[in-house]
This record gives C-alpha cells, structure tokens and sequence, in this order.
C-alpha cells in the first residue's frame, strides 16, 4: 500500500512557485498579491487564513489581510469586495468560507472579479471548467489532479466514485475527472444515494468529501482501490494539546489495509489546498500584469 503524501507533492509545487514568483517580481517590480477576507472568528477558518498568509510570506507574495466582524454586513462585504477588484496592485481575492449564515455566499462570490477570482468558485469559472474552457479551478480538487499526476495514477477508464456534491469539492472534481485527457467515468454518491456500499465498492479510485469523520469503512471499498480522502474533520480529544485531532472522511486505520494507495490526513489533500491557491494566485497576477503592458 503506498502512502500518497500531499506534503511531498505540495513542497514541489511551491519549489516552482519560488523561482515563478522571482521572476515575475525581476520583470514588474512588484509581487504577484493575495487579499484574504474572513468575517468572524470560526477557530478553523482562522488557522486557514494564517496558513495563507505564511505560504504569502514565505514565497514572497503580497498578503492583504481582512478580518471583519461576524456581524458585518453584506453591503459592507461587498464594498470592500468592490475596492479590492478596482486595486491593481492586488491579483487574487478570496473570502474565507464558510460565511456567517446572515450572508450570502453566492452572491458574495459573484461580486469578486472572475479575473481575481482564484478560488474559482466565480459562476463564470465554475462554467469554464465544466465546458472544457480555461479559467481558475478550485483549489481543492486542483490539489487532488496534482496528487494523482505526481505518483502517476492514471483515470483513463477508470470507475472513480465522487462521495460528496458540493460546489467547492463534488462537482469541480467529478468535471475534471471526466474531461477529455483525464476520461475516468464518474459516478457521483450524495446523502440520499441508496444502496451506497454497491456503488463505492465499484470504484477503482474512490474520493470521499462528504465531510463526515471516518464515514468511509471498509465494507465500502474494493480490493486494491486508490481511495483519496478530502474530509478534515476536527474531533474532540483532551489528550492532545489542542483539544482536538483531525481525522479524514475515511476510516485510515481499517481502510488503507485494503488499497492500492491512500492519502493521509493530516498531511494528504489538504495541504494541497494552499500550494494550489498560490499556483492560481501567480495565475492570476501573470494574466492581469500582461493585460496591463
Ligand atoms: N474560500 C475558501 N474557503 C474554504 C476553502 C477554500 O479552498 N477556499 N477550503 C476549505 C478550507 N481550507 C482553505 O481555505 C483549507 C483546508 C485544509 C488545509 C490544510 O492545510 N489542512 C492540513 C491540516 C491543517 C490543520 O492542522 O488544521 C492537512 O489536511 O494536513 C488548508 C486549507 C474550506 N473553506
């Protein structure tokens, strides 16, 4: 069974981003840059805001940070949304998510530039994907093709089975998975599938990203499957420092036993969610400093 580390495969990918961010820098003589906005204090979204700003620093990126009361309003978000889109000097706008339930998230996102939106969750990037165009590609199943291409885990005709349907993670990654070059079929399972461990016991790869902890046992996967786990779940335990561990979507313990290959968590897809979001940020701040010559 091969471990498939994301910390491996993300260490490369800011290697490269090292070097593209010096010589975007060497030619415009400023830094590809990043706003981050987050309303409220969720502790999670917190640590995953501080994880952005350091991989900003670190690579010598340019880091607006915005940390806004839980009760501000959607005008007020979205006036700062509107300031960031017309400021040249910054490149990529994200808002932390999940908002605060006063909000509207879509309608959030649909007022962030789609040239600035590189989380790609921008209705207009999210139909690129789906027809094949280019545009910015959400950062998580990014992460995921990034994985499978570094330990050389080809989809071609494969049976992959998507567990979970969300905008950020589901559907993004079903699309990919099964356009031309990639050409898995895809088999999508939600919370009202039925007869699920039929499904998930078909699949070659299987993909858990339902959010529910170790939901994924091992009655539910095949002989020699490669099962990637999305899920990072925050588990109560007072023997760690913190309060809490992290466990995946998938029961690792029973489960990897059983596969071809894995992904851990900590340490698996996760960490390939920031190494992606600097990738579209280098992405975006090429195609809007050339637009600008
Ligand atoms: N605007 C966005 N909001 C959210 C996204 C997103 O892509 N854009 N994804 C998730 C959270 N997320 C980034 O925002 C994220 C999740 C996990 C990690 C990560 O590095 N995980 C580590 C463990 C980190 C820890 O100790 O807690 C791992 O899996 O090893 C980074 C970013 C929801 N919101």
């Amino acid at each position: 069974m091969q471990i498939l580390t994301g910390k491996e495969v993300a260490e490369k990918v800011y290697e490269t981003l090292q070097s593209d961010c010096n010589a975007f820098v060497e030619k415009y003589g400023f830094p590809p840059t990043l706003a981050v906005i987050l309303v409220g204090t969720d502790p999670a979204s917190q640590s995953y805001v501080q994880g952005k700003k350091q991989a900003c620093l670190s690579l010598g990126f340019g880091h607006r940070d915005y940390h806004l009361d839980a009760e501000t309003s959607q005008d007020e978000l979205l006036e700062l949304i509107h300031t960031l889109n017309n400021d040249p000097s910054v490149h990529g706008i994200l808002v932390q998510m999940p908002l605060p339930p006063h909000l509207d998230a879509d309608l959030v996102i649909q007022n962030i530039k789609v040239e600035k939106d590189v989380d790609g969750f921008h209705p207009q990037n999210v139909g690129n994907l789906l027809i094949g165009k280019p545009g910015f590609i959400s950062c998580t199943p990014l992460g995921v093709l990034h994985i499978l291409d570094y330990y050389a885990l080809s989809c071609e005709g494969k049976h992959v089975v998507v567990l979970g349907r969300s905008n950020i993670v589901g559907k993004p990654m079903a699309s990919l998975l099964m356009q031309k070059g990639r050409d898995a079929t895809v088999t999508i399972c939600h919370s009202k599938t039925e007869e699920l461990e039929q499904i998930t016991k078909q699949a070659d790869i299987l993909i858990a990203a339902i959010g529910k902890p170790l939901f994924v046992t091992e009655s539910m996967v095949k002989e020699g499957c490669i099962v990637i786990d999305v899920g990072i779940n925050r588990v109560e335990d007072p023997s760690r420092k913190r309060g809490y561990r992290l466990v995946g979507d998938v029961d690792y313990e029973h489960v990897a036993p059983h596969c071809k290959a894995i992904t851990p968590v900590p340490g698996g897809v996760g960490v390939m969610t920031i190494a992606m979001l600097m990738k579209n940020t280098m992405q975006a701040a090429l195609q809007l400093a050339q637009k600008e010559m």
